[in-house]
């Protein structure tokens, strides 16, 4: 909440002046980033989830629009709709659910949430990743985020899976960080480092994955960007982000893993590649990304996607 004394600037017509004691006089200013969720406050909600299931997850999973299907593999699972965890955002999205499913995938306990949080939807980054750091204070380990992406790379095609292996953060570069604000070294230093942050044993097994489903001539390893939507992008700015190197672009991610990084957690993600991204102008009504097609495409590939999370973690637990 923006304390009532961090207001500075009255509010009112040029050299009037205001009674600063009336509190509608007195403009909003945001609550900065890193205190709009206290450890204590994150720590509650973790206890919340914690106790009410039971369990105590090691894998986080984060599904990416319309990719809500990877928590429906979960077996004897305890469900928390958003709505009735304490001090929980909304999702408002459609094709994300709002749910938090715990339970257990090939051995081990996970938790994944049906439906993220978007900048787009007038949340801050903070607060768009906060369950991040829930997942973290619940016990969890590794953070598979996925996302639905347009592919920029003009190798890529519709329905492939793009495993992130670094992000260009578009909204960082604008100044705008989830880590913003005053650091609690409970979760992580103040100066977080991000070479490495996606994991390269993680990529290396999920590519042996790919060749056993067969699937490898349809699975990449490229970077991501998250613009901060909800509009797709210009021509113009899908060709800046490849002179840039950009593979695939989105909305999500970036922010969760730079989270996830900063206290410490093993990261991996990717994108299902929805929309092929034109870098020429056309006049060509195919050229436009649209969020049906995004869900629809989702749709189509979500088993494969279940499939390589599924085997992955498998692995994790057969060497842990
Ligand atoms: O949550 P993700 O990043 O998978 O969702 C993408 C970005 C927008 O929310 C939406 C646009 O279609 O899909
Ligand atoms: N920014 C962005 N997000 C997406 N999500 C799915 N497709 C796209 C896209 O083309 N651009």
């Amino acid at each position: 909440m923006c304390s009532i004394d961090c207001c500075s600037n009255p509010r009112g017509k040029a050299g009037e002046k205001l009674d600063p004691s009336n509190a509608s006089n007195r403009p909003i200013i945001p609550t900065p980033n890193g205190e709009l969720y206290p450890y204590e406050v994150i720590q509650e909600i973790a206890d919340f989830i914690v106790k009410g299931s039971n369990m105590r997850p090691k894998i986080g999973i984060i599904c990416g629009s319309g990719l809500g299907s990877l928590a429906d593999i979960i077996q004897d699972a305890k469900v928390f709709e958003y709505e009735k965890i304490p001090n929980f955002p909304v999702s408002t999205v459609e094709g994300h659910a709002g749910k938090l499913v715990v339970g257990n995938l090939e051995g081990a306990v996970v938790m994944a949430m049906q439906g993220r949080f978007h900048f787009y939807e007038g949340y801050p980054l903070a607060k768009c990743s906060m369950p991040v750091r829930v997942m973290k204070l619940c016990g969890v380990e590794y953070l598979f985020a996925t996302n639905a992406a347009g592919g920029i790379n003009p190798k890529y095609s519709v329905g492939d899976i793009m495993l992130m292996h670094d992000h260009v953060n578009m909204l960082g570069f604008a100044g705008n960080s989830p880590l913003q604000g005053p650091n609690d070294p409970r979760f992580g230093p103040r100066f977080p480092a991000l070479v490495n942050s996606y994991n390269k044993e993680l990529i290396n097994k999920a590519l042996e994955i790919g060749k056993q489903m067969g699937i490898e001539a349809n699975m990449h390893v490229g970077v991501y960007s998250c613009l901060g939507g909800p509009t797709y992008e210009t021509i113009a700015e899908l060709k800046a982000l490849r002179m840039m190197g950009v593979d695939a672009v989105g909305m999500s991610t970036v922010h969760e893993v730079i989270t996830a990084r900063h206290c410490d957690m093993k990261v991996f993600a990717f994108s299902l590649i929805t929309n092929k991204c034109a870098t020429e102008y056309s006049d060509k009504k195919d050229d436009e990304a649209n969020h049906d097609e995004v869900m629809a495409v989702a749709k189509n590939r979500q088993k494969a996607c279940c499939e390589l999370v599924a085997r992955l973690i498998r692995q994790i637990q057969a060497s842990s």
